[in-house]
């Protein structure tokens, strides 16, 4: 079954967890994409009636697109349950975001939040994160010495934070929906997800950073073999 087929199911899944009258946080990426497609069929259908803050420009768009009604933190300041995809996740619950460049609105979503549950296919669930590379978001003023700040918080000598640039272009820098930049930190491993997540944050020139603990409530992971609930 393809990494695709194996989202779906996630996002089938998660589906579950909405009843009517949620005001929900709509997540970010391939796998909350079928979130967001199969959530605008049942209300469409008239199984569900929602309201959705979506956490980028592109779900703001996918999200009129399947007829998923929409609402703003502005007016909609506290939500039931947000359903987001993730670059990684281990057993504690603990994610890499941002692979897409979308987590500071994530964060602020999954933030107002009740509840937060991940989908993912089984690829994204492992025993030590960092194998993704870490998405930090920073602004761009002085964005080479929050670089070098970053290396430093990092604390592996030689890491070169890589500044995310835009896909299939001519190698310009990457904007995220709130012109900063993003860099991204091959760690390899991250034994110490609470201290780097407060050595990051500590740093002027940082917005917000990629690691999501203490976020996220139950995962849905979706495998050849099944799909498992973790929470
Ligand atoms: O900025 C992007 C988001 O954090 C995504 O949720 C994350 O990158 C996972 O994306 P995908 O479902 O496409 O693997």
């Amino acid at each position: 079954m393809s990494s695709d087929e194996l989202k779906r199911r996630a996002a089938e899944r998660a589906l579950t967890f909405v009843t009517s009258g949620m005001r929900l946080g709509l997540g970010t990426g391939s796998t909350a994409a079928h979130f967001v497609e199969l959530l605008g069929a049942r209300v469409r259908a008239g199984h569900l009636d929602v309201v959705g803050v979506p956490t980028s420009e592109a779900t703001h768009r996918l999200a009129v697109q399947h007829g998923v009604p929409l609402t703003s933190l502005d007016d909609t300041p506290e939500l039931d349950l947000t359903v987001d995809g993730a670059d990684e996740l281990d057993h504690d619950l603990r994610l890499i975001k941002g692979g897409g460049g979308a987590l500071l609105r994530e964060k602020i979503v999954a933030a107002a939040s009740g509840r937060m549950v991940v989908i993912a296919d089984q690829s994204k669930l492992v025993a030590t994160l960092g194998r993704f590379p870490l998405p930090v978001e920073v602004i761009p003023f002085g964005y080479r010495s929050t670089a070098l700040a970053i290396a430093r918080a990092a604390g592996k000598l030689g890491l070169d934070p890589v500044l995310h640039l835009r896909s299939g272009s001519s190698g310009s820098p990457f904007r995220t929906d709130s012109g900063n930049l993003i860099y991204d930190c091959d760690l390899r491993a991250i034994p110490d997800a609470d201290a780097l997540a407060a050595a990051l944050t500590a740093i002027p020139g940082v917005v917000e950073h990629g690691l999501f603990i203490g976020l996220c409530s139950a995962a849905v992971v979706a495998g050849a073999d099944g799909i498992r609930v973790l929470d």
